[in-house]
């Protein structure tokens, strides 16, 4: 059986055919550089941007036949649209065309606001008792690593000093259980209230306590809204410094009424750094900005790869795009976050890089972008926040 290596992964992508058929994606010089750590393969395909879309099924084929390659464990597949140097910035999407054929929340965006939303800075203070700002961790797509980044996000600024709380509104798809090591069901008290669950000093709430996987899928929008005001309001959270929301994926019309209906002092938003998940950024950008909720700046994530074994940087992802983009944009960048195998393996055994690793350097990423957002809710918020010694 032929080992695993680089060789072995290019000549089996040299069985995927290029965009128009004509060649296979290796010989059209479409694959970057491969890396092969701990039996993961990870690699980039290079795309013409507007062809992103209808190329998707292209990187999932490559995705699968990775996989299924002897001695695999995993992959990660990204197609990457490679910005001409020079050129102009992809141009700025139209928004989609909703396919069911109205966009109510489209219209007139404003004045579905709430009146918390028109006050700036003062929503937070209409928003939860007790709770001193709720942050939203977005992204444009799904797979960018949101979940992730909220999670050690949350755990960074506790190690700040914060009071920190979790509120996993992916109700779609709730990952907080698993990410945070957490099982059972929350407890009720004094008719209804939840008592939120906790590990690592912070609070959680999360549609996946509460039903079993899968169930959520079928629920409709409104049940969904009302699950998450649920969840919001109906929580005991006591004081709390930060309430860090973990967003659905996307910037369709549920995530809109979302980002209407929680008053955020603000929001993250994470991408990669490929041109393809910047131009969701933008549109998850555009999203807060018709709501008026601030938009603290961009992280990117799997910005760059750190090879285990020998500790080296690899720029196999496009590093330095989503850096370029808030500058393009006007927005802070909030740092970069590698792509390493420490931080998926934690994530996945529900111990997050930034608990378990406390000294590494993942952990101090992390706490560097829970410094810079914390500044920008304060700048934000224009008032004084709670005394926080950072280390
Ligand atoms: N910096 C990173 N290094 C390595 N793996 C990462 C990194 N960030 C995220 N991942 C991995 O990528 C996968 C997707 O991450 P995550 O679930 O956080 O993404 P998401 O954007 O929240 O996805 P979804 O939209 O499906 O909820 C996970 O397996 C996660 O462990």
């Amino acid at each position: 059986m032929a080992e695993l290596s680089r060789d072995l992964v290019i000549e089996a992508m040299k069985g995927i055919r290029g965009p128009d058929l004509e060649s296979n994606i290796v010989d059209l010089g479409m694959v970057s550089d491969v890396f092969i750590s701990d039996a993961k393969v990870y690699f980039s395909i290079n795309v013409p941007a507007e062809r992103a879309q209808e190329l998707e099924p292209l990187r999932q084929a490559a995705e699968r036949v990775v996989k299924a390659l002897p001695g695999v464990k995993g992959a990660v597949v990204s197609l990457t649209a490679e910005r001409k140097q020079g050129s102009a910035p992809p141009p700025r999407p139209q928004p989609a065309a909703p396919a069911h054929g109205h966009s109510h929340s489209h219209a007139h965006p404003h004045s579905h606001a709430p009146a918390a939303a028109q006050a700036g800075a003062q929503r937070t203070k209409a928003g939860v008792p007790g709770i001193d700002a709720i942050i939203a961790v977005a992204s444009g797509k799904g797979g960018v690593g949101k979940s992730t980044t909220a999670v050690n996000l949350a755990l960074a600024m506790k190690a700040n000093g914060l009071r920190v709380g979790i509120l996993d509104a992916d109700v779609y798809g709730p990952s907080m259980p698993r990410l945070l090591g957490i099982n059972g069901r929350p407890q009720q008290i004094e008719n209804r209230i939840i008592v939120p669950m906790e590990n690592y000093g912070i609070k959680v709430m999360s549609m996946g306590f509460l039903v079993d996987e899968g169930t959520a899928m079928i629920w409709r929008g409104p049940m969904v809204q009302s699950a998450l005001m649920q969840m919001l309001r109906e929580v005991a959270w006591g004081d709390l410094d930060v309430l860090v929301v973990d967003m659905p994926p996307g910037t369709g019309d549920a995530q809109l009424t979302m980002a209407q209906q929680v008053p955020l002092s603000g929001a993250v938003i994470v991408s990669t750094p490929q041109d393809l998940a910047l131009i969701d950024a933008r549109k998850g950008l555009n999203m807060f900005n018709k709501v008026e909720v601030p938009v603290l700046g961009i992280v990117e994530n799997m910005s760059y790869f750190i090879a285990p074994d020998t500790g080296n940087r690899y720029d196999i992802f496009g590093h330095g795009g989503a850096k370029a983009e808030a500058e393009t944009i006007g927005v802070p960048f909030l740092g970069e976050v590698p792509l390493t195998m420490s931080i998926r393996e934690t994530s996945d055994a529900g111990t997050p890089v930034v608990v378990s690793e406390p000294e590494g350097p993942q952990a101090k990423v992390y706490r560097d972008i829970a410094t810079k957002v914390w500044e920008q809710v304060k700048t934000r918020a224009g008032r004084a926040a709670p005394t926080i010694v950072f280390e």
